[in-house]
């Protein structure tokens, strides 16, 4: 295996109140692999993976015994070279798509500055419009125009994934990406972020709660429970099978954790 783009050991992490929300959590991310966190609401995916470039805001607390993303550590991340390289090396999709743009901002400023401030270059407009138009954004030409919030939520999801797509990244963080996309958009999304893992070094961190997903798209996966990684595998044949009794029951009760 290459070398990991991201490896933490013994991590806890601590809220501004001081709850202890990891608990010595393991993790990597190598290149050239879709990586899916799953587990039950509240099991420390979504701050994982935030907290990997100093995205968790003030007040919280870490302590490790090795933390490296990219070659950085937290302080990095968490500072302004960090600010510098988010957005440019890592790509953040998140669960919520309002989270992801000024929404008394036109799209097309929004979209010109991403290019321009946060990856460096340009982009041919027609370019994006074209793959809008690919991803089912109807009238793409109206919505470059509009304002964010004129957009529906699943629009906004929309063109956060083209972003990711267009983009030239090392990491991908994807928090759901799919769930506002009907099931056509999906299938189209989900293969299109499949080709450009194959043909790229990039890694992607695929949260998700459909393990039907999980099984179609990652090539490893990672377990969590309460703050802490359980297990890490490969994904074979599309199939989950996990080793723990605790991701055994995860996986039997699927239909349940969906
Ligand atoms: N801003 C916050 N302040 C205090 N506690 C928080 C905050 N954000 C998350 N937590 C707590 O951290 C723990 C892990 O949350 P996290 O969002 O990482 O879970 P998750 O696995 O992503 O959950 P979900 O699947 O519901 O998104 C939970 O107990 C949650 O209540």
């Amino acid at each position: 295996m290459s070398n990991p783009l991201v490896s933490i050991r013994s991590a806890n992490l601590f809220t501004p109140n001081g709850t202890r929300i990891w608990k010595d959590l393991n993790w990597d991310l190598f290149s050239s692999e879709i990586h899916a966190l799953i587990g039950e609401s509240g099991s420390g995916k979504t701050t994982l993976a935030y907290s990997l470039f100093g995205l968790l805001g003030e007040g919280w607390k870490y302590d490790f015994s090795h933390w490296d993303v990219l070659g950085h550590d937290l302080s990095y991340w968490s500072g302004p070279f960090g600010e510098e390289l988010r957005g440019r090396s890592i790509f953040l999709v998140p669960q919520n798509p309002n989270l992801a743009f000024h929404p008394y901002r036109k799209i097309k400023d929004q979209v010109i500055d991403f290019f321009r401030l946060g990856l460096r270059s340009s982009k041919d407009p027609r370019e994006i419009l074209e793959l809008w138009e690919e991803m089912g954004i109807t009238r793409p030409e109206e919505k470059w125009n509009s304002y964010a919030n004129g957009l529906s939520g699943g629009e906004k999801q929309r063109i956060c994934l083209s972003l990711a797509l267009l983009g030239d990244y090392r990491i991908l963080v994807l928090d759901e990406p799919t769930t506002g996309l009907d099931a056509n958009t999906e299938k189209w999304a989900l293969r299109a972020i499949r080709r450009k893992v194959e043909e790229s070094d990039l890694g992607v961190i695929f949260i998700s709660h459909d393990l039907r997903i999980v099984e179609s798209m990652a090539s490893r996966i990672t377990i969590m429970k309460e703050g802490s990684t359980i297990e890490s595998f490969p994904i074979k044949d599309r199939k989950i099978e996990p080793t723990t009794e605790y991701g055994k029951e995860l996986e039997k009760a699927r239909r349940f954790f969906l």
